[in-house]
């Protein structure tokens, strides 16, 4: 198939090869102006990952409110937090042969349904086991919303914007977990039914999505696949605001109908992906970023960002809600940073950029946390323990907050932590300690402290500047490279599975890694659990520096090419620009007359020439 574009010329197929519109808008003068309305499409599809974001960010402040209220104990605050990305898992699995089947406008139609529907279950919900329904309604429509909305995004936008479009998702992605915590934060002085408004405000966008997706088009390259060509080609020229369609219409026809010839049809997708080379290739690079994506422990840091604050001297417990709110805005931000950048320097680099950047910063994280745990302050009173708990034989910070059953009750002056000791934590609430000094929290200054999961320590502003670093080089590359290169990496007939798979393995390394990392922290220690994330962020490193070719520019049609090679081959061919640019050299549109230049990789685009 890596010839297809050659034999399109032999075949006189002249529009393909060349024309701007089918190479790109990286055409020196084609009109490059986007239409308007492909980014109405894409903020109406982007929604979905705002809901993904919001879903998966508002539960943490509402836990704070719920485990009150209904009186949730450990393993029901863990339901209710892990049902929805365990559903988002299935549901992103099974979401490539509902994609396939309905298309992609009617699975986001049904996501911000069911978005919607689990909003209303969610903030009406009587008792838990209605919040559990709830909790896993929103996980189906996540799932579903992060296979489709990336893949529905790359097929309507012109090659030259795919990048940019598509990375906004992402940005939606973070922007509604920033949003839930504003929300969470805003609601949690309500402590009588707070958690209603913030589990149940999601209904909003998703009512908006799903009016405004009764308005819009279907792919047009869906459409193709399924025979519909009269409504592909209304569809293409209404998303391309009116303008001349033919050359992008016959372009994707032709592409699909020598799939057809070359596959034949007919088959379960995921075996034909198994038994066809650069598919499956394709789909190793798919999974593989998103498996790192989140073995480089996105979602702990964000989780334990609220913790990493305290430990740098925000004390206070109830402005808990808050740091996690500025934590989420910092990994906002540098989403944008990757929005802009990704049509900048290309998704390789940036991939590979913000991978040296993550690993480096995990280890800085790590050295803090060693550092703290090296110099951690000793128990010096030993109070009796009715109880007898073990807490009290730990002799210093560090080991006694190891233990999920213990605290750190101390007091400090500027210079030093005295009067410390080690004692358990209440069953209600891990805010303070189950008895003695630590048992009536207050403001006073006089009172003693209370730490539960960190330490006082004077090395706080290295764990700081580590978590600080790890947001600013996550966000633009990893946090949304894995989802846009997946948006782009699959021929049509693969792309629904394709992308159901590595959205699948992205949800089921969520929860591994955040179900695991107490253990993990249990057993190596912070320091270790961190130079842990660190060493898989290297490996991620490798991978992309061998496997992950540059997709920039291309149109989807030709992305297919990068895989002909043996997998992994493609490190030393793309450290520079790897796509082909079209110069015009006379007025007329034909092969003849455009040339490829500044191209140095052996990718099989060459072989147009
Ligand atoms: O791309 C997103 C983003 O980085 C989020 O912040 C994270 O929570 C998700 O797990 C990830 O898939």
């Amino acid at each position: 198939m890596g010839s297809r574009r050659q034999k399109a010329v032999d075949d006189g197929e002249q529009s393909l090869i060349g024309s701007p519109s089918a190479a790109g808008g990286d055409l020196p003068d084609q009109d490059a102006s986007t239409p308007g309305f492909v980014y109405v499409l894409a903020f109406f599809s982007a929604l979905g990952g705002f809901l993904f974001g919001y879903d998966t960010g508002v539960v943490s402040g509402a836990m704070l409110l719920l485990k009150e209220e209904m009186n949730l104990n450990a393993l029901w605050q863990e339901l209710l937090v892990s049902s929805t990305v365990g559903a988002a898992a299935l549901s992103a699995l099974s979401g490539g042969s509902l994609n396939g089947w309905l298309g992609r406008r009617v699975c986001i139609l049904l996501a911000s349904f069911i978005f919607g529907v689990g909003g209303v279950i969610l903030s009406l919900a009587p008792d838990k086991v209605v919040l559990l329904v709830g909790r896993v309604t929103v996980g189906l429509g996540i799932g579903i919303a992060s296979m489709t909305v990336p893949v529905y995004i790359a097929e309507v936008s012109p090659p030259h914007k795919r990048g940019q479009l598509v990375t906004v998702n992402s940005l939606f992605i973070t922007g509604g977990q920033f949003i839930a915590s504003m929300i969470d934060g805003a609601f949690s002085y309500m402590s009588h039914d707070g958690w209603r408004y913030m589990l149940g405000l999601s209904v909003v966008p998703a009512v908006l999505q799903f009016v405004g997706f009764l308005f819009l088009p279907e792919s047009p390259r869906w459409l193709l696949l399924k025979g519909r060509s009269q409504e592909a080609r209304l569809a293409l020229t209404r998303i391309r605001g009116g303008r001349n369609v033919d050359e992008e219409y016959e372009s994707i026809r032709i592409c699909i109908e020598e799939e057809e010839k070359e596959l034949g049809g007919g088959g379960l997708v995921i075996l034909r992906i198994f038994n066809h080379g650069p598919t499956r290739r394709a789909l190793i690079v798919g999974c593989g970023l998103q498996m790192f994506q989140q073995l480089a422990g996105i979602n702990t840091v964000m989780y334990y960002s609220a913790t990493i604050l305290q430990m740098a001297g925000v004390r206070d417990v109830k402005r808990a809600i808050w740091l996690t709110a500025a934590t989420s805005a910092t990994n906002f931000v540098f989403t944008l940073l990757g929005v802009w950048l990704v049509e900048r320097v290309g998704r390789r680099k940036l991939t590979l950029g913000s991978l040296l950047g993550t690993g480096l910063s995990l280890t800085v994280l790590a050295v803090g946390f060693l550092l703290s745990a090296q110099f951690s302050p000793p128990t010096t009173l030993h109070p009796l323990d009715a109880q007898n708990s073990t807490c009290r034989l730990y002799g210093s910070c560090e080991f006694c907050m190891l233990d999920p059953d213990c605290g750190f009750c101390y007091r400090e002056n500027s210079s030093r932590v005295f009067d410390s000791s080690c004692v358990p934590v209440s069953q209600a609430s891990t805010d303070h300690a189950a008895w003695g000094r630590c048992f009536n929290q207050t403001e006073e200054t006089k009172s003693p402290m209370w730490a539960y999961n960190y330490c006082p320590t004077s090395y706080s502003w290295l764990v700081l500047m580590g978590l600080i670093l790890y947001l600013a080089f996550f966000a633009p590359g990893m946090g949304t490279m894995p989802w846009t290169v997946n948006s782009e990496i699959y021929p049509l007939w693969a792309r629904s599975t394709g992308n159901a798979c590595s959205a699948g393995v992205n949800w089921i390394f969520n929860v591994l890694v955040s179900l695991t990392f107490l253990h993990v922290a249990q057993y190596l220690t912070y320091y270790g659990a961190f130079f842990m994330y660190s060493g898989l962020v290297s490996l991620g490193l490798l991978f992309v520096l061998g496997c992950l070719p540059e997709t920039q520019g291309l149109q989807l049609e030709d992305v297919e090419n990068l895989f002909t090679g043996p997998l992994c081959s493609c490190g030393a061919s793309s450290s520079t620009h790897n796509h082909v640019q079209y110069t015009r050299q006379g007025s007329d549109i034909s092969p003849a007359n455009y040339g490829a230049v500044e191209s140095d990789s052996a990718i099989a685009y060459i072989t147009l020439r």
